[in-house]
Parts: C-alpha cells; sequence; structure tokens
C-alpha cells in the first residue's frame, strides 16, 4: 500500500486508529477455546467488528511465535484474511527484525513476500545496512523504532551522544539511507512530550504511537505535538481494545472501545 491511499482511507473514515490483535489464549473468551483455530476465530470475529474503524491491524508476532507452528499458521490466516477481505486495511507485523544483511533480506522476505504485509517493525540498533534490505521493497513501509513507550526507553534511546540524543541520530542519520521515503518510525504515546522535537526531525514521517489505553498514552497530547498535514500518525491500541470484554459479545464491547476512540480522532482529520 501506498503512503497516499493510507492518507486517503485516514480521511475516508475519519480514523487513524491502529488496532493490535495482540492474542493471549489466557484472555481470550472461553467459548472460543473450543474452535479448531481459536487464536483466527478470535481476530476473525474482532477484524469483522472493527474494520470501518480502523485504518490499520497490527499482530505482534511474539502473540504467535509463542504458540509455535498453530500460532505462525493462525498469523499467516489472520493476514490473508485481511488481505482477502479487507485489501484498504494497512497492516503491521509488529516483529522487531534487523541483522546483517543478507539475514535482513530474508527477514524483508518473509513478512512482505510470503506473509504479504505492508509493514513490518525493525530496530535501528545494527545500522544501516540492517535495514536498507527492508527498503528496497516498493510500496512496503519499515517502521523504525525511534523511542518506544517503555521505562526502559530511557537506558538507551535517551542518552546524550556528542550532539544529539541516541533516537534523534536514528531519525536523522536514517533519513540518509537509500529508499528512506519508505520509513515510518515508532514513538511511545507515552512519550507526547518528544514528539514536537521529533517532528522538527521528521516534519512528514508516519509514526506509528503504541502506547494509548494499556499504557496510559493520551491521545490528546500524542495529537496535539505529533499531528502533521498528512495527519502521519497511526495510533495503536492492543489489549484496552481487544479486551474489552471476555464474554460472547467480546466482538461488540471491542468496537464500543474502538469507536470512542474513532469519535475523538474525526475532530482531528
Ligand atoms: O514502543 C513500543 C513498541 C511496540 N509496542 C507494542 O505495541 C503494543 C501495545 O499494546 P497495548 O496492549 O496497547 O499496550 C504491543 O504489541 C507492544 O509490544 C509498544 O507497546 N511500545
Amino acid at each position: 500500500m501506498t503512503t497516499a491511499q493510507l492518507v486517503s482511507e485516514i480521511k475516508k473514515k475519519q480514523s487513524f486508529l491502529c488496532i493490535g490483535l495482540d492474542v493471549d489464549l489466557n484472555k481470550i473468551p472461553e467459548h472460543l477455546l473450543k474452535e479448531e483455530d481459536p487464536i483466527f476465530a478470535f481476530n476473525k470475529a474482532i477484524i469483522d467488528a472493527t474494520h470501518h474503524l480502523c485504518v490499520a491491524y497490527k499482530p505482534n508476532t511474539a502473540f504467535y511465535e509463542a504458540y509455535g507452528l498453530k500460532g505462525w499458521k493462525a498469523l499467516e490466516k489472520t493476514i490473508v484474511y485481511l488481505n482477502e477481505n479487507y485489501p484498504e486495511i494497512f497492516t503491521i507485523a509488529d516483529a522487531k527484525r534487523g541483522d546483517i544483511g543478507n539475514t535482513s533480506t530474508m527477514y524483508a522476505k518473509a513478512f512482505f513476500e510470503d506473509l504479504a504485509f505492508d509493514s513490518v517493525t525493525v530496530a535501528p540498533y545494527m545500522g544501516k545496512d540492517s535495514v536498507e534490505p527492508f527498503l528496497e521493497f516498493k510500496d512496503k513501509h519499515t517502521i523504525l523504532l525511534a523511542l518506544t513507550s517503555n521505562q526502559g526507553a530511557f537506558d538507551f534511546q535517551t542518552k546524550q551522544l556528542e550532539e544529539n540524543e541516541l533516537y534523534k541520530e536514528v531519525l536523522k542519520i536514517s533519513k540518509t539511507y537509500k529508499n528512506s521515503e519508505n520509513l515510518m518510525y515508532v514513538v511511545g504515546a507515552t512519550k507526547a512530550e518528544y514528539l514536537a522535537e521529533i517532528r522538527q526531525i521528521i516534519p512528514e514521517s508516519f509514526l506509528l504511537v503504541p502506547g494509548v489505553g494499556a499504557q496510559g498514552g493520551n491521545l490528546q497530547e500524542v495529537c496535539k505535538y505529533g499531528l502533521n498535514n498528512q495527519i502521519g500518525l497511526l495510533i495503536n491500541s492492543s489489549r484496552g481494545i481487544i479486551y474489552a470484554s471476555k464474554n460472547e459479545d467480546f466482538a461488540q464491547q471491542a468496537a464500543k472501545k474502538a469507536q470512542e476512540i474513532q469519535n475523538e480522532m474525526s475532530a482531528f482529520v
């Protein structure tokens, strides 16, 4: 999907919500455990109930890898279901990959070609030759970790180097990579006050912003500092939406939560 298509979808739906599909078998409604593939059954119900309220879904691959082959198959069924039924939705594999060049190429093929995701999250730590293989894929997006939502972000990401904090160097240096127009960045909603300075370095780029809902990030603050003239934000909530209820009405309750966020977002679009 191109960035222009994503922006057009945001305008159409008056939403820049990304729903995280982080499926934990201990948290899904009990009646689904009788299904042949409970993870996919859960995802399908959530997607069918919420697709009109969001522009992106973000399965975090950890929640699928944890269940071995069954989990990976459920991830594959989920992305196939999305691409066949809701091709207008932007899909994010939150996998946080990145390795030496030839290995990064294989990660990129896994997520962009085999699974046909629109984007994948990548850690910048190994540098240019670990990121550029992902950027070679046309109309695919590499979402680089810049300033993450967790407390541990302060261990390294905000450390002062000669000129800048480390996360700012990630933003500045990555802009010089080949095909850098295919880059987006992760900035945690819990770090909204950093967004004004971040926008000075990368005014045009899309940001994936996790951390509203369960982690306590504030949507209004993120919008205040992070919006650009194309919206430029995908705000993610996972647990706060998909686990709104553990009862038979779980999908409707998830849609209710998503609707509340979409209502708030519509004022900004
Ligand atoms: O900085 C980051 C990067 C990734 N995440 C991921 O986003 C979701 C957040 O889930 P919630 O349930 O809405 O808290 C999850 O998959 C994280 O691994 C992040 O939170 N922060």
